[in-house]
């Protein structure tokens, strides 16, 4: 009786061992889970990061985020990543493959250079030397951008020689270059601290006393200026792809490690289950073999005694499993967070230079990208809603004569006067933005045909009572605006054409005034 109940003891204490053993295993799927959650996380993270470089790349990104779904599937995931740590590579190979042309054309220019007449026998030397260095290959743009600048002072120095041979007078063609230079680069976007320069080359190019030397000049530092940009944008570029890969490549290489040691303690594991299993088997057949009491109550204490044994082993190896996994969890965790970290920050910098990208960026107003944009917006919204919608053209008048009479940069500040009254003379779901040179382009909803020439006068009023003086002078300036309403059925570009057919009627019935087609 004494034997039958500690026998019942012993078998209700292997069951309660069996239960704890069971919980330990759903504990370790449950961590298995929270790791892969926390890797599902780092993929989408670096999918939405790594979006807009490679179109490919992209793709396998965002298959693998939806991959990585399915716990039940990761073996299917890790044959994935060796290709996109390949196309991440390959990006940066992409870079220093164009570096590489710009190595080969930079040996191109230097041997036309060489070729030009009279070129003083120093300076064809010193290109002979600059073409010896040229045959390196470059490393990064830091090596490309001086080899540039070098260039451009040897190409310099070769056409101021040809100057001094034949000194070169302005023609109605270097006018007519130094118009269009103007042009292009109020055009551009450059950011805050090239501005003021930028507006002092626009200053120099519109002066009457341009020489062709300063023209040259002037293109040389443009050129600058965008080298410039175009290494400080693709060096961030190549930096954040190689953290990126870096990160994946440490991913890679957790996920791998991790996933074989589970592998391994999966077979362990399932080894030792067979050994209790047999163990419990035996103790059965000892229960049905042996009548002997003695007997058999030495036989079950042996086989439980080898089941014990098993167990903690087995305990042993579920406990180094959790400290293993634990670990990749927390390093998966930090990677994660430092290249949330690094994301957030080249976000940023995209968003910033978006914004730079549909500014102008003498007047701070929205360009002409930002206008076709809200455009766009604006007519879709007319369209769903079928409520009112005005396009207006407005256009400084005798512009000309301001910058003739005070400078460009008088000219220059008195668009942005005009910008400022201009935005501030509208309500916030009016839309203003700089057309171009001294034209602006209204976006007028939900005002009735009654209103419209009212706001558009007041408009204009508030232009002409504006108080500039130049050169202790008092100067009224003013403003024509041509105006039309969209019809149904009617594209905005064909409003836009009628409000610019209206505009130039007003410029030529006198200016200072709105017509409305
Ligand atoms: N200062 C400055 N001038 C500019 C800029 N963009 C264009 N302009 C000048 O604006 C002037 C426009 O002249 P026109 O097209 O003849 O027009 P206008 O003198 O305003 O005469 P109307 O429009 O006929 O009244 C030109 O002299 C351009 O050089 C700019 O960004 N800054």
């Amino acid at each position: 009786m004494n034997d039958d109940s500690s026998e019942m003891s012993q078998i209700g204490l292997l069951k309660q061992k069996l239960q704890a053993t069971k919980v330990a295993l759903e504990e370790i799927n449950d961590d298995r889970n929270s790791k892969l959650i926390a890797l599902t996380q780092f993929i989408t993270q670096m999918s939405l990061a790594c979006k807009g470089q490679n179109l490919e790349l992209d793709n396998k990104l965002a298959k693998l985020r939806v991959n990585m779904g399915n716990f039940e599937h990761l073996d299917e995931v890790l044959p994935e990543l060796p290709e996109i740590e390949r196309l991440l590579k390959s990006q940066y190979h992409h870079v220093m493959g164009k570096l590489e042309q710009g190595r080969s054309g930079l040996t191109n220019f230097s041997r036309e250079l060489l070729r030009i007449k009279h070129i003083p026998e120093k300076l064809s030397r010193e290109i002979s030397i600059f073409r010896q260095e040229l045959s390196k290959p470059f490393h990064s743009l830091w090596d490309y951008i001086p080899k540039v600048e070098q260039l451009i002072s040897y190409y310099e120095q070769a056409l101021l020689q040809n100057v001094q041979d034949e000194p070169l007078i302005i023609l109605p063609i270097h006018r007519q270059l130094s118009y269009e230079l103007a042009q292009l680069i109020s055009d551009i976007e450059f950011p805050k601290a090239q501005r003021e320069q930028v507006l002092r080359l626009k200053d120099i190019l519109a002066s009457d006393s341009l020489q062709v030397e300063t023209l040259l000049e002037a293109y040389q530092t443009i050129l600058r200026l965008l080298l410039e940009n175009i290494a400080r944008e693709k060096a961030t570029s190549q930096e954040f792809l190689q953290t990126l890969n870096d990160a994946l490549t440490s991913v890679r290489d957790i996920v791998s490690e991790s996933f074989s040691q589970t592998q391994h303690s999966q077979q362990l594991k399932q080894q030792l289950n067979g050994e209790i299993n047999n163990q419990v088997n035996n103790v059965l057949n000892s229960l049905n073999e042996i009548d002997e009491i003695s007997q058999l109550k030495q036989k079950v204490t042996e086989h439980l005694a080898e089941i014990q044994n098993r167990l903690a082993r087995k305990e042993a190896l579920e406990q180094r499993e959790m400290a293993l996994l634990q670990k990749s969890v927390n390093t998966l965790r930090k990677e994660l967070a430092d290249l949330s970290a690094e994301t957030l920050s080249y976000r940023e910098r995209l968003c910033e230079q978006q914004k730079i990208n549909q500014l102008d960026s003498l007047t701070q107003l929205p360009n002409r990208a930002a206008l076709d944009e809200r455009m766009d917006q604006e007519f879709r919204r007319f369209q769903h809603n079928n409520s009112t919608l005005w396009v207006a053209v407005a256009d400084i008048d005798h512009f000309k004569q301001i910058n003739d009479s005070f400078g460009h940069s008088t000219g220059d500040k008195t668009l942005q006067v005009i910008a400022m009254a201009l935005k501030n003379s509208l309500r916030d779901t009016e839309f203003v933005a700089r057309y171009g040179g001294e034209e602006f382009v209204l976006l007028i909803p939900d005002v009735s045909a009654n209103d419209i020439a009212q706001l558009l006068n007041r408009v204009r009023e508030k232009i002409k009572n504006i108080p500039f003086k130049f050169k202790n002078q008092r100067i009224t300036v003013t403003l024509s605006i041509g105006a039309a309403q969209v019809l149904n059925g009617e594209h905005i570009l064909d409003t836009f054409e009628r409000a610019d057919a209206a505009l130039y009627k007003a410029k030529h019935e006198s200016r200072d005034r709105v017509i409305i087609d």
